[in-house]
C-alpha cells in the first residue's frame, strides 16, 4: 500500500472548492532528499537522513543505492544508510525510475565502478531525455560510456583519475551536480568549467551545501562556472536534517491563494537554497497575501491576482504551479528564460499552452517562455491529460480547484514521483477528489 491510500494507479476528478482552509506541515525537500541520500551512501560508516522523502523519486534513490551496495534501512521517517564510500558494487544495473536528478548523479558516481548499467522503465519520460552532455564530460575523463543517442539505456565504466573537464550547463544543471558528487572521490579531484549559459543555479550551490554538509571541500567561482574540488576526499557520514519542499510548497501556495479562505503553511525556513522559494514573492508580486512568521507561511486566499513578466530559470520546479496562479489572474504572464522546462518529465511549455488552450485560456509560447492570460472564471468540465507528469498535474489540480465544474486529469498517480500526498494535503484543507480507475498508463 502506498503512503497515501489511493489505489495503484488513478485519475483524478478535481471538483471545485468553495474555499481551503487549515494547516499544512511542507513535505521533505525533494532536492535535499536525493543529495542527503546520495552523500551518505558515498561515505563511509553510517548516516543518518531525518525526516526523508517518500516520493517514487526518493524510492529510486534508496532502490539503486541498495543495489550498489549500500545498507538501507528506514526507520519512522528516517533514513540510516551504511555507505559504500568510494567502492559502490561493479556490475549491477540501476533503474532510476523517472528520477532525473537521481539518475544523472548517479550515472557520475558510476564512473568510480568498473561497469554500471541504466535503464528506465519509464521510456517515454525519463528514457527521452538527454545524458549527452554528462556522458561526453564523463567520456572525455575516460570512462567508457555506452548509450542510445545520449539517451537510455546507457553504460558506463570507470575508474578514472579527474582533472579538467568542460561540463555543458545549458539543458541542465544536474551533469555538473553528477561531476561535483563524484569529484572529491578521485584520485586527481575534478577542475569544472561549466559552458553554454548556465542553467538553475539554485541546485548547484544545494550540491555545493550538500558537500560541506558531509565535510567535502570544494570552491566556485561566484557565477558557478568555476567549481573546483581536491581530490582524494572523503564523504564523512553524520547526520542530517531534511528541510520542507519548497516546489510542491509552492502548489500549495498556488492553489491557497486562488480560493477564499487561509491556509499555514509550516516547515519552510526563510533562509534556504532551494530557488522555489521565489514562489512566495512572486506570489506576493501578483497580488496574493502571504505572511510569513518564522518558518510558517500564511495565505489569505481569494484575492484578485494579476500578471507578471517574470524570469523563471530561478525557480524551475515551481513554474507550472505558478501557471496555476497566472492562469486565475487578471491580465497576462509571461515566463522568460525556462527553455529547459521543455527537458522535463514532459515538455512543459508545448504540453502546458496545449492543456490550458483545452481549458479555454489564451496561451503562447517561443523557444524559451510561456505565456498565458488568465480568467478568473474557468468552465472546467473537461478531461485534462497529466502528461505523466507531476508538476503539470498540481498545475491542473489548481485550476480544477477555481473552475466552474470539476476537471479530470489522467493518470494523476504520478504525482507520487515528488508529493505523494498531494491530494490528501488539499483535502485536508477542504478539496474534494474523486479517485476513479487511470484511463492511461
Ligand atoms: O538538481 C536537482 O535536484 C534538480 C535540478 C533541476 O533540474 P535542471 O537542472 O535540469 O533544471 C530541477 O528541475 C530538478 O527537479 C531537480
Ligand atoms: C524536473 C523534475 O525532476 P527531475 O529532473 O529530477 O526528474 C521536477 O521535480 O520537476
Amino acid at each position: 500500500m502506498s503512503v497515501d491510500g489511493l489505489p495503484e494507479k488513478f485519475d483524478v476528478i478535481v471538483h471545485p472548492a468553495p474555499e481551503l482552509r487549515g494547516e499544512l506541515r511542507a513535505q521533505p525537500s525533494k532536492n535535499y532528499t536525493t543529495r542527503y541520500l546520495l552523500a551518505a551512501a558515498l561515505a563511509v560508516g553510517e548516516s543518518r537522513v531525518v525526516g526523508v522523502a517518500t516520493s517514487e523519486d526518493a524510492g529510486a534513490m534508496l532502490r539503486c543505492l541498495g543495489d550498489w551496495g549500500a545498507g538501507v534501512e528506514l526507520v519512522g521517517g528516517d533514513a540510516v544508510i551504511r555507505g559504500f564510500g568510494a567502492s559502490p558494487r561493479a556490475g549491477v544495473t540501476l533503474n532510476p525510475g523517472n528520477a532525473g536528478a537521481v539518475a544523472r548523479f548517479l550515472m557520475g558516481v558510476a564512473a568510480l565502478t568498473t561497469g554500471t548499467e541504466f535503464v528506465t522503465d519509464y521510456p517515454d519520460s525519463l528514457g527521452k531525455r538527454p545524458q549527452g552532455d554528462l556522458l561526453e564530460a564523463l567520456s572525455r575523463l575516460g570512462a567508457r560510456v555506452q548509450s542510445r543517442d545520449g539517451m537510455f539505456p546507457v553504460s558506463i565504466s570507470g575508474p578514472i583519475r579527474g582533472g579538467v573537464v568542460e561540463v555543458s550547463a545549458e539543458r541542465s544543471s544536474q551533469y555538473a551536480s553528477a561531476l561535483m558528487f563524484l569529484g572529491p572521490l578521485l584520485p586527481d579531484g575534478l577542475e569544472l568549467r561549466l559552458t553554454g549559459e548556465i542553467k538553475s543555479h539554485a541546485p548547484l550551490r544545494q550540491t555545493l551545501d550538500t558537500l560541506a554538509a558531509f565535510g567535502v571541500r570544494a570552491s566556485a567561482s561566484e557565477d558557478l562556472s568555476r567549481i573546483s574540488i581536491p581530490g582524494g576526499q572523503a564523504f564523512r557520514a553524520g547526520r542530517v536534517l531534511v528541510p520542507g519542499d519548497y516546489p510542491g510548497s509552492a502548489a500549495i501556495l498556488a492553489a491557497a491563494v486562488t480560493r477564499p479562505g487561509e491556509v499555514r503553511l509550516s516547515n519552510l525556513r526563510e533562509q534556504d537554497l532551494q530557488g522555489e522559494r521565489e514562489a512566495v514573492a512572486v506570489l506576493r508580486e501578483m497580488g496574493a497575501d502571504i505572511v510569513r512568521d518564522g518558518d510558517v507561511l500564511t495565505v489569505r486566499g481569494g484575492r484578485p491576482l494579476h500578471g507578471v513578466v517574470r524570469d523563471g530559470d530561478g525557480f524551475t520546479d515551481a513554474v507550472q504551479a505558478l501557471t496555476g496562479a497566472a492562469s486565475l489572474a487578471g491580465g497576462t504572464t509571461t515566463w522568460e528564460n525556462v527553455y529547459t522546462l521543455r527537458l522535463k518529465e514532459c515538455d512543459r511549455i508545448s504540453d502546458t499552452r496545449r492543456e490550458l488552450e483545452r481549458l479555454g485560456l489564451s496561451v503562447s509560447e517561443t523557444q524559451d517562455s510561456l505565456t498565458v492570460t488568465g480568467t478568473p472564471s474557468l468552465a472546467g468540465g473537461v478531461t485534462a491529460d497529466g502528461h505523466g507528469d507531476h508538476r503539470m498535474i498540481m498545475l491542473l489540480t489548481i485550476l480544477g480547484l477555481s473552475a466552474a465544474a470539476p476537471i479530470r486529469i489522467t493518470a494523476a498517480h504520478h504525482i507520487r514521483k515528488s508529493y505523494p500526498l498531494f491530494f490528501r494535503h488539499l483535502e485536508e484543507l477542504g478539496a474534494r477528489f474523486e479517485y476513479p480507475e487511470a484511463t492511461r498508463a
